[in-house]
């Protein structure tokens, strides 16, 4: 058993080619079997959230489809069915063991907005902290293609961090990451520990190994990265392994296990939230000086630093920061709208002295070389 100070929260991720039979259809058997292992880290005194796949597998056939539908409105449509399957298979397990589970939707449009991300964590902690089980999808009937997470791997680690959780797990068919894709080298190798996401990893990371998964191990990488930037300590592990998440949050599994490192600076939730899904609504160009200031100094972004600004967006709003090369170097909230910044460049240092503010200040700075942030997540 464990106590206040070995108590964990826990976000465990499974994957729809994990909870589906051979035609795409959800396995009451697996559905159980992921039930019993989370029961047995509640038994334990543990938090945790799920982030389950499942709503289009669920319902597509009381839609009337003979098999899962490809077009986007049947997707919508199916997943309106079978999210509330779902979600009733799921309470009446987890009931009849006692606990009460908690349906959560989520978009990337709740996400991108501060003040509903900052409520989805407040309503999440209650849950987490009274013992319910929140169980986390995206709102598959609502959002449109464009706007979409696709895959639950990113929205899994977005979830992680949001609550602040120690350890994500991400179960698959796969029992865990190759230094390879094993389905076209037959000599790669099972990683057991990653520190880092190197450019060999992100090569070796192939698409979904399945008709019914949608990611592949391209947004399992993506979602690590998160996590290991937000100092989550996760792991990728095969769902029909017996005991395979009570096991891996006691470091006992067979699966790759994603450690940050001490050395890497843990981003807090502000910095994650403008990082991982603010949305940049402008692009503000910056001088060499002030590339070596703000990445290398770490400190604030100064208006008389920045070149050209491009976008219209208001004092508050998150920016994309390039260097005069173009190249990306991070992004950060302003203190001034575009109006204002684009009256700011040309004027002189002594003009901009009466200029009390940071154009960015570095507390709401992330820089790309101070943490390795995924391309477009
Ligand atoms: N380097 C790799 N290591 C492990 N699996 C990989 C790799 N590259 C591609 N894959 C494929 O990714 C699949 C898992 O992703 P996916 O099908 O999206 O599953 P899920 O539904 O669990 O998200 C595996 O079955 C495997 O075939
Ligand atoms: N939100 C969708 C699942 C998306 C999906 O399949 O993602 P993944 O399980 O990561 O391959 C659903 O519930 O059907």
């Amino acid at each position: 058993m464990v106590n206040e100070t070995n108590k964990k929260r826990i976000v465990i991720k499974i994957g729809s080619s994990s909870l589906t039979s051979l035609h795409g259809e959800i396995s009451r058997r697996k559905l159980e079997k992921l039930v019993d292992e989370v029961v047995r880290l509640k038994d334990d005194g543990h938090e945790v959230l799920l982030v389950s796949s499942g709503a289009v597998a669920a319902g597509y056939r009381k839609l009337g489809c003979l098999s899962r539908p490809e077009s986007l409105p049947e997707k919508q449509a199916a997943a309106s069915i079978g999210q509330g399957l779902l979600m009733e298979s799921y309470s009446d397990l987890f009931l009849s063991h006692g606990y009460m589970g908690s349906q959560i939707l989520i978009t990337r449009s709740d996400f991108s907005d501060e003040n509903r991300y900052n409520n989805a964590r407040n309503t999440i902690n209650v849950l987490l902290e009274r013992g319910i089980i929140p169980i986390v999808n995206e709102n598959d009937t609502i959002t449109i293609d464009r706007l979409k997470f696709g895959d639950n791997d990113t929205l899994s680690a977005k979830v992680a961090g949001l609550v602040d959780a120690d350890d994500l797990i991400i179960l698959s068919d796969i029992d865990g990451l190759y230094d390879a894709d094993p389905r076209k080298d037959e000599n790669a190798q099972l990683l057991d520990r990653v520190h880092e996401i190197t450019p060999e990893i992100e090569a070796a990371a192939g698409d979904p190994g399945s008709e019914v998964g949608t990611g592949g191990m391209k947004s399992k990488i993506d979602a690590f990265k998160i996590a290991m930037a937000s100092g989550i300590s996760s792991f990728l592990g095969k769902a029909s392994t017996d005991g395979i998440v009570y096991n891996a949050v006691y470091g006992k599994a067979v699966g790759t296990y994603f450690e940050p490192t001490s050395e890497q600076e843990n981003l807090n939730q502000k910095k994650q939230w403008i990082a991982f899904n603010s949305g940049p609504e402008g692009d503000v160009t910056i001088d060499h000086r002030a590339r070596e200031t703000i990445v290398g100094m770490k400190e604030s972004l100064l208006p008389m630093n920045v070149h050209h600004v491009s976008g219209r967006f208001k004092k508050g709003a998150v920016v994309r920061i390039h260097d005069l090369e173009g190249e990306e170097v991070g992004l950060g909230v302003v203190n001034y709208s575009s109006e204002q910044l684009k009256k700011m460049i040309g004027l002189t240092e002594p003009e901009l002295e009466s200029y009390e503010l940071a154009a960015i200040e570095s507390k709401d700075l992330v820089c790309h070389l101070e943490v390795s942030l995924p391309v477009g997540v």
